[in-house]
């Protein structure tokens, strides 16, 4: 380094060191990789060899390597005592053990976000470092000792590097956001572990970065609690997750699991299409209660005696004794499922003596056990035992439920015959996603079947010991046990072979105790999918973002009290974020105009940036003919960016079908987010996204098409991130004439 040297090329060796220290890592868990791979297996009974466990413990690493490749050096802070640190994506020393990189989630890198002319700390002066692969082309420098900005100032952090961000073209993934996270954002993603976090912010606002960068942050703080239980991270959508996907494994994070709503019952995937008054109802906190009452009403106690033939002769199912039975095996407060065997055997018991006394046969140690296998398999007595308490499965009882009005009505007496026949369903209609809490809930109530579990317990436990054992072995083998503890390795043989990771079993058992839950358009849930989620983190350790402006679901959120209060008793706290990021002011304020002529009460966000005004083009149609001329006008202004067409939910789909042909080849996507500039999407699908570029069509339609049209249209209006151009051939909606207008059918 000369005396003379750019700031920029000051920062370069100190970026070289960094990233030559990643390739040795690299080198060194490929190295080791290699050997484990070279080894041959112990040659032990076990068919899972410790082989593959090893290698999964440095594929894994050498993934988090990898994946912290693109920006990994991007802050320094000078501090008054004349040392300087250097914040990165991942924490890293040198041979010497001497820091060479501050994980940004460490308590070293807090104030590189929180400190503030106003709130300086120690921190002299923060560095903004600029990255292209492994260049550095700038820097640029807050000097902290200054002035501080004047009260209401919008107090923007690394102003320059933040800009850059947020002008850059959209590529159809969200980007980690993790050089420029801004200090109202970043005490969301520290707030400690324990409580519900809520969320509120305006579209734009970082939610999703912010609940994303917040789980990794408390992977990285509490790992060995939540590496062990896991973290789950719930989206709207498929297309969501896959807009989100990346983040996590850039800042170094992999073993999450991902879910929908609709998924959220290992097993079904519920993508069934229903009435929106019908999902309300059925996330309605009553439902809970009508759950309980179908499976009470499975447990049935025969009018009269009923006469049952068993060896030639008969013997009767009375009710007083059946009444005994069920009221001894409800006392036992366990499962319908799990306490079937004690109602049983007391029925059983009570038919027992009656067909001792009509055979004559005096009941001992002998006469006992045959005439219960007599009683066993008598099918008079096996068909009217499981008439009054039937093995249900939840999926059995629910769609037994929704299928027999008379059923529907007994369990939910609070319900009009209109809302009932909503309810219905037939009993092979496919699950919605609105079934899914009632499948848990039902899934709770009857537990597994008796016999089945007992025995998968027993192999569970068995195996587990072994597997234990088997690790203890592997690790001393290898030497490796600072790494990874024993039953963190028998966890990754466990059951279903070794390369199944904890995300992928957690996935698939719905009594998984998840360390932390992380909620995205939280606003979106209703109360019966807040237990749900409640009994998946018994911890009560919670990130739910959203807002509440936007919520679609009849059955969702309009305000956070509402929603969470019914389940989580007031125990949840609001934090607000307030600075939109990604939509430019002119389309804010138009999207603001919505909702106030709709007289939605809420405060739009404060935009970051100017950014161009939004305009509308009155066509004659928005037919796809129609739609594709002013595409073509967008399309060679977009350069490389993503648009998107956004059309309403419903009277559009020869507008979806017909655009593909009428564009260049390939300039159109097939649906969801792939990788073509178009895509087209409606209002629902569009949830959470942001493109360059939106056409919205007919916004008078996605106000009138749905009980929430005014939210549905504020979503579509926030998603641009440069230009928003609404095409339509009906009026405007209230709230819209801030839009400058193109007259194209004049
Ligand atoms: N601190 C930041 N630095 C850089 N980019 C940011 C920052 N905060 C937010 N962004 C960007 O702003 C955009 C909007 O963020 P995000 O999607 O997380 O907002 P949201 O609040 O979830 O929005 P919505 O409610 O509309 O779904 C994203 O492109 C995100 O990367």
């Amino acid at each position: 380094m000369t005396q003379h040297a750019s700031p920029a090329a000051a920062e370069q060796p100190v970026v070289d060191t960094a990233y030559a220290r990643l390739d040795e890592l690299r080198s060194t868990a490929q190295e080791r990789l290699d050997a484990v791979r070279r080894s041959r297996p112990s040659g032990t009974a076990q068919s899972r060899s410790e082989r593959d466990a090893f290698a999964q413990l440095y594929e894994d690493r050498l993934a988090q390597l990898r994946g912290v490749e693109d920006r990994l050096v991007f802050g320094r802070l000078d501090l008054r005592d004349g040392t300087t640190r250097y914040v990165g994506r991942i924490g890293m020393s040198d041979e010497d053990q001497r820091q060479l990189l501050v994980d940004w989630r460490a308590p070293g890198a807090e104030q590189f976000y929180q400190a503030t002319a106003a709130a300086a700390g120690d921190v002299v002066r923060r560095r903004h470092i600029a990255l292209r692969g492994r260049t550095v082309t700038g820097v640029e420098d807050e000097v902290l000792d200054l002035d501080a900005p004047a009260e209401g100032d919008l107090v923007l952090s690394g102003e320059g590097a933040l800009m850059a961000a947020l002008a850059e073209h959209r590529t159809g993934r969200m980007r980690d956001i993790v050089g420029t996270i801004q200090a109202e954002q970043d005490r969301v993603v520290r707030a400690p572990l324990a409580g519900v976090l809520v969320v509120q912010g305006g579209p734009g606002t970082g939610k999703t970065a912010v609940a994303l960068h917040r789980a990794a942050y408390l992977l990285y703080t509490h790992r060995e609690r939540l590496e062990r239980s896991g973290v789950l991270v719930v989206g709207p959508s498929p297309v969501f997750l896959r807009y989100i996907e990346q983040v996590l494994p850039s800042l170094g994070e992999t073993g999450v699991v991902m879910s929908t709503p609709a998924e959220l019952y290992p097993g079904v995937v519920a993508r069934g299409a229903e009435d929106p008054r019908a999902a309300a109802l059925k996330g309605d906190l009553r439902m809970a209660k009508v759950v309980r009452r179908a499976v009470d009403a499975r447990q049935v106690v025969p009018a009269e005696p009923v006469p049952l033939r068993v060896e030639g002769t008969t013997v009767h199912l009375r009710p007083q004794v059946v009444a005994e039975a069920r009221a001894r095996a409800r006392r036992s407060g366990k499962p319908h499922n799990a306490v079937r065997a004690t109602f049983v055997k007391q029925v059983l018991d009570s038919l027992l003596g009656q067909l001792a006394r009509e055979l004559r046969v005096t009941l001992d140690e002998h006469s006992r056990p045959e005439l219960l296998a007599s009683l066993r398999e008598a099918p008079d007595v096996r068909r009217e035992v499981n008439l009054c308490w039937m093995p249900l499965t939840p999926e059995r009882l629910l769609a037994d439920l929704l299928a027999d009005p008379r059923r529907l009505a007994a369990a939910a007496p609070w319900t009009t015959p209109a809302q009932r026949r909503l309810l219905a369903r037939p009993r092979d209609a496919a699950w919605t996603p609105a079934d899914v809490p009632l499948l848990d809930e039902a899934a709770e109530l009857l537990g597994e079947d008796d016999t089945a579990a007992r025995l998968e317990a027993r192999r569970a436990a068995a195996e587990r010991a072994a597997e234990v054992r088997y690790a203890q072995g592997a690790l001393q083998l290898s030497g490796a046990g600072a790494m990874v503890s024993a039953e963190l390795l028998a966890d990754r043989f466990a059951d279903h072979g070794p390369r199944l990771s904890l995300a992928e079993r957690a996935g698939a058992d719905r009594t998984w105790a998840f360390g932390h839950v992380v909620v995205d358009e939280a606003q979106e849930l209703t109360p019966m999918h807040w237990r749900l989620l409640a009994r998946r983190c018994p911890s009560r350790s919670m990130t739910l973002v959203g807002d509440v402006a936007q919520t679609a679901a009849l059955g969702g959120a309009t305000s956070w009290a509402a929603a969470l209060d019914p389940v989580l008793e007031g125990r949840w706290t609001l934090e607000e974020l307030t600075v939109g990021y990604r939509t430019p002011a002119g389309i804010t304020a138009v999207a603001a105009g919505v909702l106030e002529a709709a007289g939605v009460d809420v405060r739009p966000p404060r935009a970051a940036r100017e950014g161009e005004p939004p305009v509308a083009h009155r066509l004659a149609r928005t037919d796809a003919a129609a739609v594709a001329g002013v595409l073509r006008g967008e399309l060679a202004r977009l350069g490389g960016g993503r648009l998107a067409v956004v059309v309403p939910r419903r009277g559009h789909e020869d507008l979806a079908a017909g655009l593909p042909g009428l564009l260049p080849p390939g300039t159109v996507g097939a649906g969801g987010l792939d990788d073509a500039p178009v895509s087209v999407l409606d209002v629902e699908q569009v949830k959470g996204l942001e493109f360059d570029v939106v056409v919205l069509v007919e916004p008078l339609d996605v106000l009138e098409q749905s009980p929430r049209g005014a939210n549905d249209l504020y979503v579509a209006l926030t998603r641009p991130t440069q230009r928003l151009v609404v095409v339509h051939a009906r009026d405007l909606p209230p709230g819209m004439g801030a839009l400058r207008a193109l007259d194209r059918s004049a």
